[in-house]
């Protein structure tokens, strides 16, 4: 008999439960499967430990069931809301254990730049896709953003969750809603201070990130952009550049 082997997600962290700390699903409890890898490198990633190769021995190769012990038993085995991200967990195989936590009544997000679609995504309840802006020196690829939707379809909900540091930034976003205004856009104010991979006691500056936050309401308000929404990164204010919160 063949027996097809089960490709493996690399996985860099597990941990939970927490709240999810940005996007549409702020303060959801949540528990955060992040995989290891990705095909960008932006000038302000605050996950570098799971995207350089650097760290690549820390990524351990795992089969749904594994991770699924896992994350039950974070979770007590009550269903919750199961964040996907990374890395860019699109490059991983992950239709397997979303479908392994559907039939136990959990939902899953998937947070994502939209460099690489993938057919599983229909199958994704959440889908949060984060183009990234020009001061992170990575460039859109609008093409195969698109891909990424009609992979979607309407299987999940959708959001655009966009970083916003400078002008440049939010002249991006802008454009972005205009490319999809039937997406709801939730902005967010850089962390210009992203813990270096080795140190996740690395302080810190709220004051510069609330500055920006707060330049980012004037923006939105001064331009009359009224159908988006503004959040910080709420994880980063209650633990600073902790890892695995
Ligand atoms: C670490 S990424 C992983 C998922 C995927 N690679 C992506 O970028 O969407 C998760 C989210 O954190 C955001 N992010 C990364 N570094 C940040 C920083 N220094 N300040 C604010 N947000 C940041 C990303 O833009 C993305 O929305
Ligand atoms: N609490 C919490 N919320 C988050 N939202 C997105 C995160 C990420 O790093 O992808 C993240 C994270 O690492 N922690
Ligand atoms: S796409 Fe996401 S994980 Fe990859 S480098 Fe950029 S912020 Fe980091
Ligand atoms: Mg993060």
């Amino acid at each position: 008999m063949i027996t097809q082997k089960e490709a493996l997600v690399r996985v860099s962290e597990i941990f939970g439960p927490t709240i999810q700390g940005e996007g549409p699903l702020i303060g959801l409890p949540t528990v955060f499967v992040r995989t290891g890898g990705c095909d960008y490198r932006c000038a302000w990633c605050d996950t570098l430990h799971a995207v350089d190769s650097k760290y690549r021995d820390d990524w351990q190769p795992m089969s749904a069931d594994a991770i699924w012990q896992q994350v039950t038993q974070l979770s007590g085995g009550k269903p919750l809301v199961v964040s996907l991200s990374g890395g860019n967990p699109a490059i991983q195989p992950l239709g397997p254990l979303i479908n392994r936590g559907h039939g136990e009544g959990y939902r899953f997000a998937l947070e994502t730049q939209g460099s690489l679609a993938k057919d599983w995504f229909a199958d994704l309840d959440y889908l949060v896709l984060s183009p990234k802006p020009p001061s992170s020196g990575m460039q859109t690829d609008w093409a195969l953003f698109e891909r990424c939707l009609i992979a979607a379809g309407s299987g999940p909900q959708l959001a655009l969750k966009i970083v916003v540091f400078d002008d440049a930034d939010f002249a991006y976003a802008r454009d972005a809603h205009q490319r999809y205004p039937h997406l709801p856009v939730y902005l967010q104010p850089g962390n210009h201070t992203p813990p270096p991979p080795d140190d996740d006691h690395a302080t810190v500056d709220i004051d510069g990130v609330m500055d920006r936050m707060l330049s980012l309401v004037e923006k939105v308000s001064a331009d009359q952009w009224f159908d988006v929404r503004v959040l910080p990164q709420l994880h980063v204010l209650l633990w600073g550049n902790k890892r695995g919160v």
